[in-house]
């Protein structure tokens, strides 16, 4: 069997071999390794039933056996999700001949398609993550030419992997891939027009289709539906990317799930969260349960709180049009540290196959109590004038309506109901226009019983238990605080670190999450992609009370741009005995 090749910043194993061809990828001949190896026969896809398998023809290549057996339809019903024994869904064809890469960016001149996607895809074309025939198009309302979109977004491509290689050349020939078409979401003549243009730049050759949908919410079904009736390939697949939140509340996330449905497969679908596909939440699984000594201290036996903090340091410049309706909780907590909380709760998967992970996630999601309003605190951050520099309030925005009450901060007390982590508070975080910019969780052990070193600590039980940080970003890192003796003659115990700084130890650039995504997206591995069923549970935690805030128009507490957010935070800390551990200081060096 041929062994898997490195790639560049060490990726290796299954998701590199594959995107360099040397893992079959349903016949894409042209995906056989360029460098030697597999005999250039790709491998095609054999239905026979279910499960699908995948077979390499190709000795060299690794034959990958997915079982895949199709997701009921995402038309949204209640645990519509589960694997079982339905009649096969037949799969568009997958391409048998040589193939082409057609990417279509829909929002393309938004903030999230100009900051991450076009970045992202730069970054696998410029690691040779992309097939050779590849073209990508923006497609937005806006007036544009391909010309002045190459421009657009060639101001936010970095060459941060490594300058060093000729980065300028290959932006120069990554832009010539780039196109755009302007139309309306909701017209399908557009979306024809579309068709039309990538129909000619793929040619003869079989095309896979990815539609990015970087829209807001209220606008997905009119441009996936169009997208899916109108601009399918007609020769590969078609997979349609859907970002969070995923609807506005329960219902709405339900009538979403139902309309995609009408026009594309659940599996063709890829609910994207992107903080999936970042590195420490990626390892959270690693550390749990490829160490021996993590999985017997992760309960409420020997934890006694979980932290999971998100930090900006700046506002919503300008992305109004859509934060205010949405608002902190649908934006960052409802998805990212929702998702976080199961990865993190989770009970050990049967395998590492995506539907053995999702199915555990979802066990979590289950058991949550809803949030209920009382441990609920809001925030909204005003102007700050400072000497330097005014800090416009969330008011001052001009996206955003002048009376707005929208949160832009919010704490959250929750509860998974269930043996491993009855009475155990996870409490939530999110901010914008904060002191810090920040993602991480915190892992406060409870105190040794006996307290043989009382003395040496006195009553505060932040100063003498442990506490594992998980810093997502940025710098990443794990760190394990501990107490140790301090060197000399006498008693003196201080809390030190034992620390794992990412970059200090893997010199090499980290992949942004939407290189990960974007490249599990290519080669159909939803195991990063969220479920309609976790959908479905996490809208079910968070409905109830968000309709409560609406309904009471709860007034959101007002703190200053740039501070550490509305002092209500401590108080639901405080009723759970937390102290924030983001926030608080160890007395004896050991920092927060
Ligand atoms: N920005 C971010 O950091 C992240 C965003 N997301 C998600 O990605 C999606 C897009 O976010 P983002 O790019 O920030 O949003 P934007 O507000 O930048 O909107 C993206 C594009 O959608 C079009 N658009 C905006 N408002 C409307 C509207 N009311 N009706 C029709 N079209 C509209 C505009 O294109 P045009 O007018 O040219 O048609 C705009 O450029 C959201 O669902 C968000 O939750 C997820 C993760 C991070
Ligand atoms: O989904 C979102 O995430 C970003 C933060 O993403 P990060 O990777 O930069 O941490 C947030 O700013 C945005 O409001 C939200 O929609």
């Amino acid at each position: 069997m041929q062994a898997l090749p490195t790639g560049p910043r060490g990726w290796t194993g299954i998701r590199w071999a594959r995107a360099r061809g040397a893992v079959g990828h349903c016949g894409n001949a042209d995906w056989a390794p360029r460098h030697g190896g597999a005999n250039g026969q790709g491998c095609h896809s054999k239905r026979e039933g279910r499960p699908r398998i995948r077979v390499c023809a190709d000795a060299d290549a690794r034959s990958e056996a997915v079982n895949v057996g199709p997701e009921k339809r995402a038309n949204g019903t209640p645990g519509s999700v589960a694997f079982e024994p339905d009649p096969y869904i037949p799969h568009p064809e997958e391409c048998s001949a040589e193939s082409t890469l057609s990417v279509v960016v829909i929002g393309a001149s938004g903030d999230l398609a100009r900051k991450k996607i076009f970045p992202a895809l730069f970054a696998l074309f410029y690691e040779g993550m992309l097939i050779e025939n590849f073209q990508i198009f923006g497609y937005a309302r806006s007036n544009m030419d391909d010309e002045a979109f190459r421009d657009s977004i060639a101001e936010t491509l970095t060459c941060r992997i490594d300058a060093g290689e000729d980065c300028g050349k290959k932006m120069d020939i990554f832009l010539s891939r780039c196109f755009y078409q302007q139309g309306q979401y909701s017209e399908a003549k557009d979306f024809q027009r579309l068709d039309a243009r990538l129909s000619v730049m793929e040619g003869a050759l079989c095309s896979n289709r990815m539609f990015y949908l970087s829209i807001p919410p209220k606008v997905f079904i009119s441009a996936a539906g169009n997208a899916a009736d109108y601009c399918s390939s007609r020769t590969g697949w078609n997979r349609c990317v859907v970002e969070k939140p995923f609807g506005h509340d329960s219902a709405s996330s339900h009538e979403l799930s139902e309309a995609l449905g009408k026009h594309l497969l659940e599996d063709q679908i890829y609910r994207i969260d992107h903080y999936l596909g970042k590195e420490l939440i990626e390892n959270l699984t690693v550390l749990r349960f490829s160490n021996l000594i993590f999985e017997p201290l992760w309960s409420r036996q020997y934890i006694r709180n979980v932290q999971i903090i998100f930090s900006e340091d700046y506002g919503t410049e300008g992305r109004g049009g859509y934060f205010d309706e949405y608002g902190i909780i649908r934006d960052v907590i409802q998805n990212h540290l929702l998702q976080i909380v199961a990865l993190f709760a989770m009970e050990p998967p049967v395998t590492l196959a995506a539907e053995d992970i999702r199915n555990e996630k979802v066990k979590v999601l289950r058991s949550l109590k809803p949030v209920k309003i009382e441990d609920v605190v809001l925030g909204q951050y005003t102007k700050r004038v400072s000497k330097a520099h005014t800090y416009p309030g969330y008011l001052d925005d001009p996206t955003v309506p002048k009376n707005s009450i929208t949160p832009t901060f919010a704490a959250v007390a929750m509860f998974v109901d269930n043996a491993r982590w009855d009475g155990v508070p996870f409490l939530l975080k999110a901010g914008k226009a904060l002191s810090t910019r920040g993602a991480e969780i915190r892992v406060q052990f409870r105190h040794v019983p006996g307290h043989l070193y009382r003395a040496k600590f006195g009553a505060d039980p932040d100063a003498s238990t442990n506490e594992l940080v998980i810093r997502i970003q940025p710098d990443e890192a794990m760190y394990l605080k501990i107490n140790s003796k301090v060197p000399g003659l006498g008693l003196r115990i201080e809390n030190s670190r034992l620390d794992l700084p990412f970059h200090a130890k893997f010199d090499r650039e980290l992949p942004d999450a939407y290189e990960r995504l974007l490249l599990d997206v290519i080669n159909g591995d939803k195991r990063l992609f969220i479920r309609s069923d976790e959908l479905e549970a996490a809208w079910s935690l968070f409905t109830p009370v968000l309709h409560k805030i609406e309904e009471l128009h709860a007034q959101p507490e007002l703190y200053p741009y740039g501070s550490r957010g509305p002092v209500g935070a401590h108080y639901l800390g405080a009723k759970y005995n937390v102290r924030w551990g983001d926030l608080s200081y160890t007395p004896n060096g050991g920092g927060s």
